[in-house]
């Protein structure tokens, strides 16, 4: 299921065969294939296309792989020989991923065979068969890099001219293959993307750190690209899950228009294919979008799209949990919850929830977060709390990071702090392909436009680098100096202990019309403080937190939940009356299990 078994592509392809320059001289499209990886009755890979009539099939033997674009979903795969090109498009990102790397490790394993001549194929006068090619195994891979190594040492090229982008690490030699790195989603996970592939509109909730993001993620991988749309609330949370604003994609502004104005917006020429090309349409952070938005959109997706069906026939999945930030409230009065808006119960049609905490491990600080989510803050949660103000968190140089609920404060603080230190500042300058689109890129991007360090700078790594070794999205450290060299980049010492000379990352952000622009910058922010609205969504390492002003229901929730660890978290101030859950979420919450449409994994097994 996370992204399959690697055997087979639902995809557009389009098959090309080419003339010596390496034209296309004939060109065939399918606009809905299968393409299947098999063996044939030697042993021999083959590449099957299939359109509902007659399968194409193909040998693999040399080939070229151009995997640029496979996290949009395309590919091409030149068959040398031949003369022959497979364009593949508007494929799961996950599924074309496994399916390329079983591909590659399966076709440098058998190139350790001894090859057949025709002379030997006409003597064995075996039937011809095709048989699906196994999953990958890890002798499969163990061979391949066998192989790689021995070609590397002899200073060999293999007969492959494999163009797949390799890892990071260790730059110099040929890179290691590995069995495809997605993490397994759990029994519960896995039930909601089956969920989700089936079609349904799904809303699915949890609290703080049950994987509803990363799921989200992965479901995101598992649709095409085409006419999946993944989007979030905010800025920040749209960048956790590679998405843009819910606000960009519609298109309607603040939505705060009319409905026949909010139309006319949503059919202008840069966003009216978002309404038409989408199928599926992902938000994550859902509890921060209000009653009435989501109703405009519900009736907007009807209209542009001329349907009757909810919201267009568009397929929603939604995750969230109301107990977290609820949605901002314009002037005095509180804003509408999106569960409340009217046409809610008509869009869902499953709602599922995850149990199981992935954030936190220690159960009895697990316990005091679920406590604290509900409202429920007893003696004993109070004095632990109180306790934690106490807790010496500094390491290694490394400061807390504070939480505030105010945005002013968060600036002021690490304006204040990086002034404070001695020894010159160095800014770092983003690098934008289009400098017209800033203000849509400084929405959406987890880094600023300049961004000022200095030698004990407090830092928070905006982007997973290698997760195995910690260097993940939220990972605290301080600046230890900068490289000798014109760009001077900044040398960093994380929390888990890895220390790292940093260099600019590339962020992609959609923008109207299925354009793409992008940022270079350091994966980098200051992390004296940051706001909890922004944190939304983030695990952090050590954080320090005020509460006294705290001012939404759920907002010291959301605090408290980013810690990892209680020894990990410092409340200075805490008071049980800033802890509030509001009461029409809780009863929302109620109401969906008492009808039992809440479904956990046990319900539905
Ligand atoms: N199946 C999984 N395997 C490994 N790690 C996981 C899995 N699911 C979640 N995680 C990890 O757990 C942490 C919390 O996950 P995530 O941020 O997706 O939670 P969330 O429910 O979105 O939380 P929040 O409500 O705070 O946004 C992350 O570090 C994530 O990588
Ligand atoms: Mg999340």
């Amino acid at each position: 299921m996370d992204g399959g078994a690697g055997d087979q592509l639902q995809c557009s392809a389009a098959v090309e065969r080419l003339n010596a320059a390496g034209q296309a001289i004939k060109r065939q499209v399918i606009r809905k294939a299968t393409v299947l990886l098999g063996r044939n009755e030697f042993q021999e890979i083959i590449i099957r296309i299939e359109d509902g009539k007659v399968p194409q099939s193909y040998v693999l033997k040399e080939f070229k792989l151009f995997t640029k674009f496979v996290k949009e979903g395309k590919c091409t795969v030149q068959l040398l020989p031949e003369n022959i090109q497979l364009l593949i498009s508007n494929c799961p990102p996950d599924q074309l991923n496994v399916f390329l790397k079983t591909l590659s490790i399966k076709h440098q394993a058998w190139q350790t065979l001894k090859p057949l001549t025709y002379r030997d194929k006409l003597k064995a006068a075996l039937p011809r068969s095709f048989e699906t090619i196994s999953p990958l195994q890890q002798r499969d891979v163990q061979k391949a890099n066998e192989l790689r190594s021995k070609a590397t040492s002899k200073g060999l090229a293999d007969r492959t001219n494999n163009t797949m982008r390799t890892s990071k690490a260790n730059p110099s030699k040929r890179p290691v293959l590995s069995l495809p790195a997605a993490r397994k989603l759990n029994k519960e996970q896995a039930a909601v993307l089956t969920a989700v592939l089936s079609g349904k509109n799904v809303f699915f909730t949890g609290s703080a750190g049950t994987g509803k993001s990363f799921l989200l993620k992965r479901i995101v991988g598992s649709l095409p690209p085409k006419s999946t749309y993944a989007t979030a609330s905010t800025g920040v949370a749209a960048c956790h899950i590679g998405g843009t604003t819910l606000h960009s994609f519609a298109g309607i502004g603040s939505g705060a228009a009319p409905l026949e104005q909010c139309i006319e917006l949503a059919q202008r020429p840069g966003v009216l294919p978002h309404w038409t090309l989408c199928r599926h349409l992902v938000i994550d952070e859902v509890s921060m979008v209000d009653a009435p938005l989501f109703d405009k959109l519900e009736a907007i997706a009807r209209s542009v799209r001329r349907s009757t069906e909810p919201f267009g026939g568009i397929q929603l999945i939604m995750c969230g949990d109301f107990l977290q930030l609820p949605p901002v409230s314009k002037g005095k009065e509180k804003a509408a919850f999106c569960f409340q808006a009217r046409s809610w119960r008509k869009v869902i049609q499953v709602n599922m929830e995850l149990t199981e905490v992935r954030r936190q491990t220690d159960q009895s600080f697990i316990s005091l977060l679920q406590a604290v989510r509900v409202g429920r803050v007893t003696e004993e949660i109070t004095a632990k709390l109180m306790e934690s103000a106490y807790h010496k968190i500094e390491r290694d140089g490394i400061l807390a990071t504070r939480l505030c609920t105010h945005k002013d404060d968060v600036e002021l603080t690490n304006e204040n702090k990086l002034k404070q230190l001695p020894g010159s500042e160095h800014v770092f300058e983003a690098l934008d392909s289009d400098p017209s689109q800033v203000k849509t890129i400084d929405a959406q991007s987890p880094v600023s436009r300049a961004l000022q360090l200095k030698v004990g700078a407090q830092v928070m790594l905006t982007r997973n680098l290698e997760v195995e070794r910690g260097l993940v999205n939220g990972a605290r450290g301080v600046v230890l100096g900068f490289e000798p060299g014109k760009q001077g980049l900044p040398r960093v010492r994380f929390l888990c202990g890895a220390t790292e000379v940093l260099k600019r990352e590339r962020w992609m952000f959609k923008v109207g019309g299925g354009l793409y622009v992008s940022r270079q910058q350091l994966p980098l922010k200051l992390a004296w403080a940051i706001s909890i609205h922004k944190s939304q969504g983030m695990t952090l390492d050590c954080v320090e937190i005020s509460l006294a002003r705290v001012f939404e229901c759920g907002q010291a929730y959301v605090a408290l939940s980013r810690a990892k660890t209680l020894e990990g978290l410092r409340v200075m101030d805490f008071d049980p009356r800033v802890v509030r859950a509001d009461p029409d979420v809780l009863l929302f919450y109620k109401q969906l299990r008492k009808e039992r449409l809440l479904m956990q994994v046990e319900i539905i097994n």
